[in-house]
């Protein structure tokens, strides 16, 4: 967020959906109104007066009944609030009640334009002779909006930029709304092919190349690179794999329903890696009897991997039936460990640290044997003891950048360093609360090598844990891995790029 920004935000304007100010002008549809004007240079008191006269004179209507409305709304949320685009837009598109074909543009433009932001920026620049950061943050998603259309769908360039100025218009931006057409024409000068070779021009480097050819924040190619290591050659179907639209993966119950059954009362295909996935080529899961029935889950392929690796690793000695999650929230992996806890006589003990995230995975596991407690990870406050223990670790979220459309582009290296800190903790604690003999598996959502091997090598050698081989609780198709640990691939297995492994303590 720039300093003016921030200082909008700060200012109690709310952005669009923000609360009505006394004296701040007509609010929704026109709420744009007081909302401040156009960052750095046009930051102007007249641009706001011309924002306002603009916005009473169009007297937008307060119901969303236009598809690229809807999406900016998305694209607001996603900026200003920090929203995921996959559970904002539903309530979003639920509000605008638009008829199927609109629902449908409104989603594609939403999460297109999401995915593809850094590279629409890239582009806007070129074409505004100007960085992003100089154009005022609205204005600048009105033109992600209309660039996206022109080079990422089939709306012809004409359409392309008249709804977008028509857009910036109804949403106030009336003197930018100038500004913004002049930057749509020069966009229409290439196609997308056009654009990226004037990107790439005096380029040499390969990893740069290809981030500006695939849409991806160069330092996220890198880390792909490394984790594919020497099967570096797959990187190009690995970055094309995360703008394909993943197909829904649902997971059945264990002891409540088989994966034939739900996959026969969906109409979907039952997967090849986990006995419990079935696959849709896509639809609204949510609406599916067995989903609303808690008899199956919404759950990438790759997640459910982990918990049968958790809840079928080897032990040594006996299985007393104590098992723990310790990052549990929202309860995706917790219900199907306590599904298989359930068949196996165990309990799970569910930590999360987030209150409200505790209170998803208290209802996502509603009638199995899982006890949720919300504590810090670290420092649970718990009897070790745990036969199985598993460390669902916060990570960047890199393997799961096609579900998770604005990731790629909110993630930074920075983060990277505080979240590897946290892991190490959190696996520390795990080996603590482990029994002797008992097992941990480690997983993240992530490939990128400083929070997965590196966290691993770090507790075998700080902690002296005892490397296991993974492939021992995971399902007959993963045999071919290579171990010790999984890696699973989206251009591969069809998964979330999850990684998972398995450890011991020392003192066995
Ligand atoms: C990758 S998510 C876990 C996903 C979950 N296992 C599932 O399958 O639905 C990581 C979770 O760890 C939680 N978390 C972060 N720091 C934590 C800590 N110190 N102790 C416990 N949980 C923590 C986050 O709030 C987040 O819910």
């Amino acid at each position: 967020m720039s300093d003016d920004n921030r200082k909008r935000a700060g200012s109690g304007s709310g952005g669009r959906h923000g609360p009505k100010k006394q004296g701040s002008g007509p609010s929704r549809g026109n709420s744009s109104k007081g909302r401040g004007g156009e960052r750095g240079r046009g930051g102007d008191r007249s641009h706001r007066q011309d924002r306002q006269r603009g916005g009473a004179s169009t007297g937008r209507q307060p119901q969303l009944k236009d598809p690229r409305a809807v999406a900016l709304d998305l694209l607001t949320s996603v900026r200003e609030r920090g929203a995921y685009a996959n559970l904002e837009l539903p309530s979003l598109l639920r509000k605008a009640k638009l008829d199927e074909r609109d629902t449908s543009l409104a989603t594609e433009l939403s999460y297109g334009t999401t995915r593809a932001q850094g590279q629409l920026d890239r582009i806007i620049a070129k074409a505004a002779g100007r960085s992003p950061a100089k154009i005022d943050a609205e204005a600048l998603d009105v033109l992600r909006l209309g660039a996206y259309q022109l080079l990422y769908t089939r709306v012809a360039q004409h359409a392309a930029v008249d709804t977008t100025v028509e857009l910036a218009k109804r949403e106030g931006l009336i003197r930018a709304a100038g500004f913004i057409n002049a930057v749509m024409h020069k966009i229409t000068a290439h196609d997308l092919a056009g654009w990226t070779q004037i990107l790439q021009q005096g380029i040499t480097d390969p990893f740069e190349r290809m981030a500006i050819g695939t849409a991806h924040p160069e330092w996220i190619v890198r880390a792909f690179a490394n984790a594919l290591g020497k099967d570096a050659a797959e990187l190009p179907q690995l970055l094309a794999a995360d703008d394909a639209r993943p197909k829904v993966h649902l997971a059945a119950r264990p002891g409540a329903i088989t994966a034939e059954e739900l996959a026969l009362i969906t109409g979907g295909d039952e997967a090849e890696l986990s006995p419990y996935a079935v696959h849709l080529p896509s639809g609204s899961p949510g609406e599916l009897e067995p989903v609303k029935e808690h008899l199956a889950a919404v759950q990438d392929e790759g997640s459910q991997l982990v918990a049968l690796a958790a809840a079928n690793m080897p032990l040594e000695g006996e299985d007393s039936g104590r098992w723990l999650d310790l990052c549990a929230g929202p309860g995706g992996k917790a219900t199907m460990l306590g599904a298989l806890a359930d068949i196996a006589g165990a309990e799970v003990t569910a930590i999360e640290v987030a209150a409200h995230r505790a209170k998803l995975v208290e209802g996502a596991t509603d009638g199995l044997p899982v006890r949720v407690k919300v504590a810090d990870g670290r420092k649970p406050g718990l009897e070790p003891g745990f036969d199985r223990v598993l460390v669902d670790a916060p990570c960047t979220g890199l393997g799961a950048l096609r579900r998770r459309p604005e990731s790629r582009w909110r993630r930074s290296p920075d983060d990277v360093t505080e979240l590897t800190a946290l892991q190490k903790e959190l696996l520390a604690s795990a080996l603590e609360l482990v029994r002797p003999g008992g097992v941990v598996v480690y997983a993240t959502c992530s490939p990128h090598l400083p929070e997965t091997v590196s966290v691993v090598n770090d507790a075998v050698r700080r902690h002296s844990a005892e490397l296991l081989d993974v492939r021992e609780g995971l399902p007959e198709a993963l045999a071919g891995e290579e171990g010790p640990w999984v890696q699973l691939w989206p251009h591969r297995h069809g998964t979330d790029a999850m990684f998972m492994c398995a450890l011991r303590r020392s003192d066995a």
